[in-house]
């Protein structure tokens, strides 16, 4: 499967089109992303019985919080729902999931103004943070708490720290994160990786990533004729990569001309031809000024050379008609 990486549009495109389109209510897609989450939660547990707390927010991923929390429960986890946000401005799809958690009865606590302190407790004893309090839909500079408490989270040492879709802060297209954002140990994030990963603050703040299939299906690609940026994976590059015949030698390979080189500048075309051999090439020969060639083919003796005339250390005129 070629792995892209998206942006919030065409996060927004694909989830809508799954969800108008093909009939799956964006209900069971939360369930589905909250339980990939949980699994890998589970995957990831340091001990035992780890403490994990689920920070959410009142958006989506929040609401995919709520599912997590719940799976986690069910499975025999100690985990509680740390909520962050007003609960009168969850709505939607988040808003089933926090009434179905809160009708069952599960472990919740709701941060208020006064508890920072517990809060700060809360975070300490866990083994597990999961970050559901930003996702893809964060807006502008981070607002308190969420501020103030993912900079406790960022502070805190040896934790497994696993951000939902995105780390809460991060801008999924642009990779900025305005002001803070959280430092994920892992991020797992909804059908593709998404373009923040690569860019700009994104390397710093995601860990390692995942992506992983909530039933979105990734044929809505074509359907919609979405354009985006393909990840390199070890999948594409072999895929790339021609086949090597099993009979295959030197002469099979191709063979590569490196013309280039001058007297103060010697290890460039050495680099080239070094990097041609690495990339496959079956020959690789090295056109350089017949004064630095002694010293090329002292550095590079797998290479054929080619010396040609020169004019004070540079490729003379005379050297067009060798060529
Ligand atoms: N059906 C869907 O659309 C699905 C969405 N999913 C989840 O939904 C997320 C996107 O959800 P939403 O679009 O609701 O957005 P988010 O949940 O990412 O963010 C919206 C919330 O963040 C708050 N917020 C935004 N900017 C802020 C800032 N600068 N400072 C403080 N608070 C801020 C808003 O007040 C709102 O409560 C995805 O990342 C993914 O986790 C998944 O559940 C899969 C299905
Ligand atoms: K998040």
């Amino acid at each position: 499967m070629t792995m892209f990486a998206a942006g919030r549009k065409e996060m927004q495109l694909m989830d809508q089109y799954t969800m108008d389109v093909i009939g799956l209510p964006g209900v069971v897609l939360m369930e589905n992303a909250g339980t990939k989450i949980a699994e890998e939660v589970i995957a990831s547990s340091p001990c035992e019985n780890p403490r994990i707390i689920v920070l959410a927010g009142a958006g989506n991923n929040g609401g995919d919080g709520f599912v997590i929390a719940r799976k986690l429960y069910d499975s025999g986890y100690d985990c509680v729902v740390c909520f962050i946000a007003d609960p009168n401005k969850m709505k939607g799809d988040a808003k089933v999931h926090f009434d179905v958690y809160n009708k069952r009865g599960l472990p919740i606590w709701y941060f208020h103004n006064n508890s920072s302190r517990k809060l700060h407790n809360l975070l300490s004893e866990a083994d597990i943070i999961v970050d559901a309090m930003l996702g893809t839909g964060v807006n502008g500079p981070l607002r308190e708490p969420v501020s103030e408490i993912i900079s406790f989270v960022n502070r805190l040492k040896s934790k497994i720290i696993m951000s939902v879709d995105i780390p809460s802060g991060l801008n999924s297209d642009t990779g900025k994160a305005v002001g803070m954002a959280v430092k994920a140990s892992k991020t797992v994030s909804f059908v593709y990786p998404k373009k923040g990963f690569f860019l700009l603050d994104g390397p710093k703040y995601i860990g390692e990533w995942k992506a992983v299939d909530i039933s979105v299906p990734t044929s809505i690609v074509e359907n919609l004729d979405l354009q985006m940026p393909k990840v390199i994976t070890e999948p594409l590059v072999k895929d790339v990569i021609p086949k090597r015949p099993i009979d295959g030698h030197k002469g099979t390979f191709g063979h590569v001309l490196v013309l280039g080189g001058s007297r103060p500048y010697v290890g460039a075309p050495l680099f080239t031809a070094k990097s041609s051999l690495l990339s496959g090439a079956g020959l690789v020969t090295l056109a350089v000024p017949e004064s630095i060639y002694p010293m090329a083919a002292s550095q590079m003796p797998q290479a054929l050379f080619f010396p040609l005339p020169e004019k004070n250390g540079q490729f003379s005129e005379h050297s067009l008609d060798e060529i």
